[in-house]
């Protein structure tokens, strides 16, 4: 656990960048830094290393103050993450990630080996190994980053804008990635940012900085949608508060409809009634979606519409599925199970009557994960 036991930072000159600051950080979490420009978080974060000293207050890493660690053997086990990532640009890939492990002493080949795993590790192929920074695109420098600052397995991961600098899509992988190495390891992280849907989509714990280096609030990402602390924060989060809620309701007790549903090998005489249907292969697998007036002697041969998104039943959030209703040619949700076999469909107004609080997708602490 690393704890900020009032926290102030006053630089010559008298801005307070932090004031009176104390938060918990729970070991093995995600606690995200999230609030607007110039609101401490950077400097909260380099409290920690030590690469910022308080001008009163402590940071505490279970129970220790840093104080009592020199800086440089407090940073061994601390990785260290920035925007752009920061590698030496005449050092190679595997260079690069072996820093540490070469600080430390390792001989060369058990850190080249170990610089190998972590590429593997963060989705990078081996044959980038030899290569120099310039020749890896941003979102793979990125992961070199990461890898980095993995290399001496440190129990806590500092990480500031790691992925600020990538495209929408790029930026979206790689906190997916970042989130499944996560699920691994279990590390203890600080992540700064300023958007706050990654904040949502990473945080365990979130805490939002105001202008003067105040804390706002700290809370789950669920309770900080439900229940932002003051004006600040609800402005903060902004206009689609109601949307991100959905994130934290489950789809798990959902009632599915299987009216729709028909096998390819379905009667085509037996479809009266209904104003869409979904055609599923022997699986249940979906085809695409079909309408009555369409068909002619067998559902075999009918056109279909696309299926669209898919939402997994259980695992991924309401928001997801009112993501796929709202995709969907018939306006209806199609819920698959871990094999991609369909269990059934949900309108739009039955994802909306499913209660948004208290109500966690799947209860992995990550309800937005899938959002993408
Ligand atoms: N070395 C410094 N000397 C003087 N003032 C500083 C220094 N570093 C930061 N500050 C000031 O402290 C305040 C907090 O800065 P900090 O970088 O921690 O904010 P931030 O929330 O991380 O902002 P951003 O999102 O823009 O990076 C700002 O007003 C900044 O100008």
């Amino acid at each position: 656990m690393i704890t900020f036991e009032g926290v102030t930072k006053r630089y010559p000159g008298g801005a307070v960048a932090l004031d009176d600051v104390s938060l918990d950080c729970p070991t093995g979490e995600i606690t995200v830094f999230v609030g607007t420009s110039g609101g401490g978080k950077t400097t909260a974060l380099r409290a920690v290393n030590r690469m910022v000293e308080p001008t009163s207050g402590r940071v505490l890493i279970d129970g220790r103050d840093v104080r009592e660690q020199r800086p440089a053997e407090l940073r061994r086990g601390i990785g260290y993450v920035i925007q752009h990532a920061g590698l030496f640009p005449h050092r190679t890939i595997e260079d690069n990630i072996a820093t540490v492990p070469y600080l430390l002493r390792w001989n060369k080949k058990k850190a080249r080996a170990r610089a190998l795993e972590l590429m593997e590790r963060v989705g990078l192929d081996h044959s980038m190994a030899k290569r120099y920074p310039f020749q890896l695109s941003g979102g793979q420098q990125q992961r070199v980053g990461v890898a980095r600052a993995l290399a001496a397995d440190p129990p806590i991961m500092l990480m500031d804008e790691p992925f600020s600098a990538v495209d929408p899509v790029v930026r979206a992988e790689l906190q997916d990635e970042f989130l499944r190495l996560q699920d691994e390891l279990h590390k203890t992280i600080v992540f700064v940012t300023h958007d706050i849907d990654e904040a949502i989509k990473l945080g365990d714990t979130i805490a939002v900085f105001r202008t003067g280096g105040k804390v706002a609030q700290v809370d789950t990402p669920e309770n900080l949608l439900a229940h932002p602390a003051d004006d600040f924060v609800a402005g903060f989060i902004g206009q689609n508060r109601g949307i991100r809620t959905l994130s934290f309701a489950g789809t798990g007790e959902l009632r599915l409809s299987d009216d729709a549903v028909r096998p390819v090998t379905a009667d085509a005489a037996d479809l009266t009634g209904l104003d869409w249907i979904l055609v599923v292969d022997e699986d249940r697998r979906p085809l695409g979606w079909t309408r009555p007036a369409q068909i002619g002697g067998s559902l075999s041969e009918a056109p279909l519409a696309p299926v669209g998104p898919t939402f997994r039943v259980g695992s991924d959030s309401v928001r997801v599925a009112l993501d796929a209703a709202v995709l969907s040619p018939s306006g209806l949700a199609v819920g698959v199970d871990d094999a991609g076999a369909v269990v059934g469909t949900a309108a739009g107004s039955d994802l909306l009557a499913v209660p948004t609080h208290g109500n966690g997708a799947g209860g992995t602490g990550h309800g937005a994960g899938s959002d993408g």
